[in-house]
């Protein structure tokens, strides 16, 4: 958006200066109105604005003034209308920008019907609708390419879950969200027991389809506001809204859930569960080796169980981190 402000001021700032020389003062303030326009939305924007609120009253404002300039010069400046509907299709919503550009094509040809013979005025709206579908086209595959590209940086393609990358990012902004609004929240890593027996046994294709099945189940065990990432092979975490003690019956849930699932006949396959809820001025990283530490607790004492960090808050910040501090949380 910074980039077609920029290049709409600069476009229009000549037209404005030349008028003002050839004393076209009804034009002259239109363009100054339509250039301080810009200039104040990307004060509104920079300033922390919702950027499709502000995009839209960009793709607004300038069609207005297309509008504006085409009543009172006539059809000599049907010519920005293209640049005004290519920019729209850049800037808003499809279907916005579909309303937009149509109802533009409605006020353009009341506005210069009569200036115009039937075959100029035909000639214009074919052309205008041609420049709109070419962008609705353009813009349309563009929008499916960058959420395409998003996906596959942030999706597990053989799980669906969200991926490592993903993960990372997650934790940043909990971690910096907890400074400002210190709403509770736990990492749970999941980890299943044994997994490589599995490959061993059945094969590397089972495991696969394991792992999917797997993941189906743990996101139907957790709540919507819980994101589910797989960390590694066989490693998941869900980053669970809430306290310890919230993410620690999360957790049992999970366990108990894999301990009764056979998701392979005759198999039971359980999963070893690490817990700790973020503290005050910790970071992502000591919070994760925390979760991390928890689970290699589980591990050693035996796997199939939950193990939490305890919490921060009781303890002082500088109190370096002892495994034996671990509090196992007995099966149920
Ligand atoms: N089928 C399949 N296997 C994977 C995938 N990613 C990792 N693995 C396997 O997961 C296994 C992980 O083995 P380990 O780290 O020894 O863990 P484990 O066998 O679960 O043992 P513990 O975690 O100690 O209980 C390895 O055999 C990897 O090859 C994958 O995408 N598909």
């Amino acid at each position: 958006m910074m980039i077609q402000g920029t290049l709409g001021v600069l476009a229009i700032l000549p037209f404005a200066v030349s008028r003002a020389l050839q004393g076209e003062w009804v034009m002259v303030i239109l363009d100054l109105l339509i250039i301080s326009g810009i200039v104040s939305l990307g004060v509104y924007g920079r300033n922390g604005a919702n950027f499709r609120t502000v995009s839209t009253l960009f793709t607004l404002m300038y069609t207005s003034g297309m509008l504006a300039v085409i009543s009172v010069k006539g059809p000599d400046m049907l010519f920005w209308a293209y640049p005004t509907a290519i920019g729209g299709y850049f800037m808003v919503r499809l279907k916005v920008a579909i309303s937009i550009s149509v109802l533009s094509a409605v006020a353009i040809t009341a506005l210069v019907y009569e200036a115009l013979s039937a075959f100029q005025l035909s000639g214009f709206v074919v052309t205008y609708l041609l420049v709109c579908l070419f962008s609705y086209f353009f813009a349309a595959r563009m929008t499916q390419d960058k959420q395409r590209l998003a996906e596959q940086a942030t999706i597990d393609p053989l799980t669906g879950a969200n991926n490592r990358r993903a993960l990372d990012d997650a934790i940043e902004s909990r971690v910096s969200l907890f400074s400002r609004r210190a709403a509770p929240v736990s990492i749970v890593i999941i980890d299943i027991d044994y997994f490589k027996r599995i490959n061993d046994e059945y094969g590397h294709a089972v495991g696969d389809l394991f792992l999917q099945r797997f993941v189906e189940y743990l996101n139907g065990v957790i709540r919507k506001s819980e994101i589910l990432f797989r960390f590694g092979g066989e490693e998941f975490v869900v980053i669970a809204e809430g306290r310890l003690e919230e993410a620690s019956n999360l957790s049992e849930k999970i366990r108990g859930l894999f301990e009764q699932a056979q998701l392979i006949p005759d198999h039971a396959v359980t999963v070893s569960i690490g817990v700790a809820e973020l503290g005050h001025e910790e970071t992502s990283r000591e919070w994760m080796k925390r979760a991390d530490d928890a689970l290699y607790l589980a591990k050693s004492l035996g796997r199939n169980r939950v193990c939490l960090a305890p919490s921060l808050e009781s303890k002082p910040k500088t109190v370096s981190f002892d495994e034996s501090i671990l509090v196992e949380k007995e099966n149920a």
